[in-house]
């Protein structure tokens, strides 16, 4: 969430967060090298929905001003929280250079990319972010007991991104003893679904490149729209096959991932004590792909029609801009929705209906990223609301700008990422705006029977007007040698005389 340099009492004091990207005084946001300057940030002041009736009681509220109100603002083609880094899709000291970042479906990669997706992750997993730290306490708390210590840690790149996802969907604190508030989810049942966790990836995407040394470094996606009740990269080569230990809930030992721990997994202890989970590792991952045998409706994965019928809904959003819209893109992909738009309490769909299959860790929103299938989940659901805005190009007005849920309006900073960065933001095409992109092979709509009758009837009154056609110049051809016969006429009555003659002299003979 912030970057290691600002928790310090005093930076937390100053509410100022302008690291330079040397080191050196004088060149906080790497002005000195024309990079960026550090400037005072705003917060969306526009109404959110009714969902969070309260103020003032939330860290995020806002966000990120309960914690700091000044950052670096890059310049051109820089990024990062102190403008050292270049923009995804760019590289070289000024970077000016361009690299391709594609994603690609994870089945279509050849074993040695496969095995080496699957390194990196793991890599991922071990390695302490360079960085960033995690906050442990509510703001009230963050100076800790002897109100000079900062209650921040570090966290591994992995686990950071486990992170960031709980700290958006917790419940809102309401003091000692008190049930927390749940109706506040920062990155779900909302228009920022999308782009919250658009940037969600991205972030993990570029801290693997760092790690790695690779800026063409692209996370790749799990085709989840094949229907049935297979898990098609649940095998010992990709993220694991499902072993008979733990009820069949847990992984093959043959798998890197049966090795690892998840984090975020104590919500009641968070609740009641308002702690804030931490960067330590508990249990085993839990998976039984499509196997709830309480839950009929979660036991098949979407269907290719899914995706054709969702991505032909044409408006990205509608009020109430929740889990309960109806005819909107956002609830739809989402997965609240029926396919074809229509909000049904009871169905789940695409993106909900692919976490709850996997019946685990993965389905549980507060621990969901712990399972690393959660990555290739969200790039297959980025990459449908990709093709969406680049089939219906809406522009800048199609993301609304107030009465979302808190943490859903155009310009709110999505929580917890820093530098602040807002929904509008990653509301555009990824291949124009951010740097990387997608190579699938959408499903094509099948005929409709109007439009098969439509093509059977065409392909009748071609059939009709050609072999009419054939017809009308065989006759034609026929009577015109007929038509010529007074031109060829005396040859061919001289012919006709002469045989007229051999067969008068045989019938002679
Ligand atoms: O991790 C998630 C788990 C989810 C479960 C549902 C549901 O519809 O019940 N939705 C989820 C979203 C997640 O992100």
């Amino acid at each position: 969430q912030f970057p290691r340099q600002c928790v310090t009492p005093e930076g937390l004091r100053s509410g100022t967060c302008c690291p330079s990207p040397t080191g050196r005084t004088n060149d906080e946001c790497g002005s000195s090298t024309g990079r960026g300057r550090c400037v005072t940030v705003t917060a969306d002041e526009r109404p959110h929905g009714p969902q969070y009736p309260h103020s003032g009681r939330d860290d995020r509220e806002r966000w990120p001003l309960r914690f700091f109100n000044r950052t670096c603002q890059c310049n051109e083609n820089f990024s990062g929280h102190h403008c050292g880094r270049c923009k995804h899709g760019l590289t070289g000291p000024s970077c000016n250079q361009k690299v391709n970042v594609v994603r690609r479906n994870i089945l279509q990669m050849s074993s040695e990319e496969q095995k080496a997706f699957i390194n990196a992750l793991d890599q991922a997993k071990r390695t302490v972010h360079p960085d960033l730290v995690i906050c442990t306490r509510r703001y009230e708390e963050i100076f800790g007991a002897d109100g000079n210590s900062p209650q921040f840690e570090n966290i591994t790149i992995y686990n950071f991104f486990v992170w960031t996802h709980y700290y958006s969907v917790g419940k809102t604190y309401m003091g000692p003893g008190q049930d927390g508030f749940g109706g506040v989810d920062f990155s779900h049942e909302g228009p920022g679904f999308v782009t919250w966790h658009r940037f969600h990836l991205l972030q993990l995407e570029r801290d693997m490149q760092d790690m790695l040394g690779d800026p063409t470094f692209a996370l790749p996606y799990w085709y989840f729209a094949i229907g049935g009740s297979e898990c098609d990269i649940c095998t010992d080569n990709l993220f694991g096959a499902r072993s008979n230990f733990g009820n069949g809930r847990t992984i093959s030992a043959n798998s890197v991932f049966s090795q690892w721990r998840v984090i975020c997994d104590h919500l009641e202890e968070y609740e009641k004590l308002g702690t804030i989970c931490n960067s330590t590792e508990g249990g085993t991952l839990r998976r039984h792909a499509g196997g709830n045998v309480d839950r009929p409706m979660v036991q098949k994965l979407p269907e290719p029609q899914d995706i054709i019928d969702c991505l032909d809904l044409d408006t990205f959003d509608t009020p109430p801009y929740y889990s309960t819209s109806t005819r909107s893109f956002r609830n739809t992909i989402e997965g609240y929705s029926a396919p074809q738009g229509d909000y049904d309490p009871v169905v789940r769909s695409l993106h909900n209906l692919a976490h709850l299959f996997l019946n685990g860790t993965g389905g549980q929103t507060h621990l969901s990223p712990n399972d690393p299938i959660f990555v290739l989940l969200h790039t297959f659901t980025d990459a449908i609301f990709d093709e969406w805005l680049q089939r219906h190009s809406p522009g800048t007005v199609g993301y609304p700008e107030a009465n979302a849920p808190i943490g859903h309006n155009r310009h709110f900073n999505m929580v917890p990422f820093w530098p602040p960065i807002t929904n509008a933001e990653m509301f555009v095409a990824a291949p124009e705006g951010l740097g990387y992109n997608y190579e699938v092979d959408w499903p094509t709509r099948p005929y409709t029977l109007s439009e098969i009758l439509t093509i059977a009837i065409v392909v009748v009154v071609l059939v009709v007007i050609v072999v009419g056609g054939v017809i009308a110049c065989v006759v034609r051809a026929y009577s015109s040698v007929e038509g010529l016969e007074p031109l060829l006429g005396d040859h061919y009555r001289r012919y006709s005389e002469e045989e007229r003659l051999v067969e008068q002299s045989k019938s002679v003979v």
